[in-house]
């Protein structure tokens, strides 16, 4: 069970803490009941109630609110650091594992994954551990029951393990459900991401807003007869477990009395217990819908960690940027590499080379093809961000492995088509506010952006504003390798000039090493070589 499994993750000596106060917790409300029942029967004799049976009430209702508070406490900071130590690893492992796997998964899964089914988690599972205790009332009540009539307390234990048999039974089987409702709410997310990213197209269009519009309302249909479909399977199980108390207390009150002799003075006091256990009865079978429920999302959370650790790339060293023995490096070769994008049938959409192609140092090369022709491809392979299915990538001669990778790719600064831009330039914690004022000057946005504590003022910007802005990081990275993946193409004829004239020289002055994609077929002249990709093959990698 995955719940059983989070909560052993734990230091053990919290989870045994925990066990004991709520059973502690349990005894404690069953004490109550029975010395309510003892003070009951004294009125019921026309017996003084003593001073010692009240200070003994009054102590152990005291003992109970103190380990029932304790119990909840302990419980739900046990389970919330279980979850935190559960996200940081998942997003620890995000951070390590392979692009291709990354990409195959899809942002959509690993975001609702991550975020959705751990606070859902957050959630649920501290109102359990409230109903653990219920459990623990609901056993020391049926022992209590056994000092009154062994009778009542063989029948009672034996239905109750009856019925919670058939309860586990249907709701195992229910459970299985609530993984169809997970799939329906994954999908609505996903489309409604439809809306908000998706905003400009269909303001502009008013068939494609109400087709969209109808598909989702489609799905929030099918979601809400899932749910109730569900939601009615449970109403079912919800009524046979409270009818199942009532119809015990009948058999003890009722039928129990015809074959027994001398046992009716005891009735009114298993009554009693009946009643106190009606609470904790309900208590348990409502939570356990969530405890289900909780137990199918954790599985989604175990599904992906399994999946993200099958593309976990081989840890290096420690600081792979200050080791990184490739920082000196004079030559680096894609030799005879191959690389297949597959899909999730397997089937080979793209195939990428073989691909030869030396990079030397301090050179500035162009990178032209026609659109799907495997540029980015091929720089992904360069860079160590994919991994080729055959074939090598070396650093002087010197084979990039699966232990060398990281501080291989350490070499690198890129901005990709698809980058992302950061609100602050992480891992550059101590860079200093006027360099980096500097460099916005530089990038001639001083009239939109500033740095203000450690961070970008703002990144609501043009494509090409935005494109500078992820250069101000590139270049206070200062790595000796640099990518620039169709970087000009979105910026104004001004600034390809200051580009192609300025930056690149001075780039090649600081004896950085540039490989950039472009179609400015006008600024030729500004590199020292180019490469032509065509079909996922180098076609022409000579000298300018
Ligand atoms: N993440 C991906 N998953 C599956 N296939 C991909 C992926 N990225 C690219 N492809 C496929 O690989 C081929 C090469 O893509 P790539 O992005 O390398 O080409 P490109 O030359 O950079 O194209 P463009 O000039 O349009 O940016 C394309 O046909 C594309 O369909």
């Amino acid at each position: 069970m995955n719940i059983l499994r989070l909560l052993r993750s734990g230091t053990s000596g919290n989870r045994q803490f925990i066990i004991i106060v709520t059973s502690l917790s349990g005894l404690g409300n069953a004490g109550l009941v029975g010395l309510i029942n003892q003070a009951a029967e004294r009125s019921l004799l026309d017996e003084a109630i003593s001073v010692q049976l009240m200070i003994v009430y009054l102590l152990t209702l005291f003992f109970f609110i103190v380990s029932n508070r304790s119990s909840l406490l302990h419980a739900n900071r046990f389970v919330q650091s279980r979850l935190e130590t559960m996200r940081r690893r998942v997003v620890n492992k995000i951070g390590k594992v392979d692009l291709r796997t990354l990409e195959r998964m899809g942002q959509g899964d690993v975001y609702l994954t991550v975020a959705q089914e751990t606070d859902h988690l957050s959630q649920t599972l501290p109102l359990i551990i409230g109903a653990a205790q219920s459990a623990f009332l609901l056993v020391f009540l049926i022992l209590y029951i056994a000092t009154l009539s062994l009778i009542s307390f063989f029948v009672v234990a034996g239905f109750t393990v009856l019925g919670i048999l058939f309860f586990l039974n249907r709701q195992k089987a229910l459970t299985g459900y609530l993984g169809e409702v997970h799939y329906k709410e994954a999908e609505l997310i996903d489309n409604l991401s439809h809306f908000t990213l998706g905003f400009q197209e269909i303001r502009l269009n008013a068939n494609k807003n109400d087709a969209l519009f109808e598909h989702f309302t489609n799905l929030t249909s099918d979601l809400k007869d899932a749910v109730l479909r569900d939601g009615g399977r449970w109403v079912t199980l919800l009524q046979f477990s409270n009818a199942f108390v009532f119809l015990l207390a009948g058999l003890v009150v009722f039928v129990l009395p015809i074959f027994f002799g001398g046992y009716t003075d005891t009735i009114y006091k298993i009554m009693a217990v009946s009643v106190f256990a009606v609470g904790p009865m309900a208590a348990l079978t409502s939570v356990i819908r969530l405890l289900g429920r909780a137990e199918v999302g954790l599985g989604h959370v175990y599904d992906l960690e399994r999946r993200l650790d099958e593309g976990l790339s081989p840890s290096g060293p420690k600081s792979p940027r200050q080791n990184s023995p490739f920082r000196n490096f004079s030559k680096i070769e894609l030799s005879e590499a191959m690389f297949r994008y597959v899909d999730r049938e397997n089937a080979i959409t793209f195939a990428a080379g073989p691909l030869n192609l030396t990079l030397n140092r301090g050179e500035i090369v162009f990178m032209t093809g026609g659109n799907g022709s495997g540029k980015s491809t091929a720089l992904k392979l360069l860079c160590g961000l994919y991994l080729p299915e055959s074939g090598r990538v070396l650093c002087d001669g010197e084979e990039v492995t699966d232990t060398t990778r990281q501080q291989y790719r350490e070499i690198y600064s890129a901005i990709f088509t698809d980058f992302h831009l950061f609100d602050r330039p992480y891992g550059m914690e101590n860079v200093s506010t006027e360099e980096v004022e500097r460099l916005i000057a530089k990038m001639e946005l001083s009239d939109k952006v500033r740095f203000e504590k450690g961070r970008f003022t703002t990144r609501e910007l043009s494509t090409g504003q935005r494109k500078r802005l992820a250069m101000i990081s590139c270049l206070l990275e200062d790595r000796e390798v640099y990518i620039f993946d169709e970087w000009a193409a979105d910026q104004d004829g001004h600034f390809r000039d200051v580009f192609y004239r300025e930056m690149l020289p001075d780039f090649k002055a600081r004896g950085k090493t540039v490989i950039a994609v472009t179609h400015d077929d006008k600024y030729w002249d500004c590199c020292d070589r180019q490469v032509t990709l065509d079909l996922g093959m180098i076609t022409m990698a000579g000298v300018n």
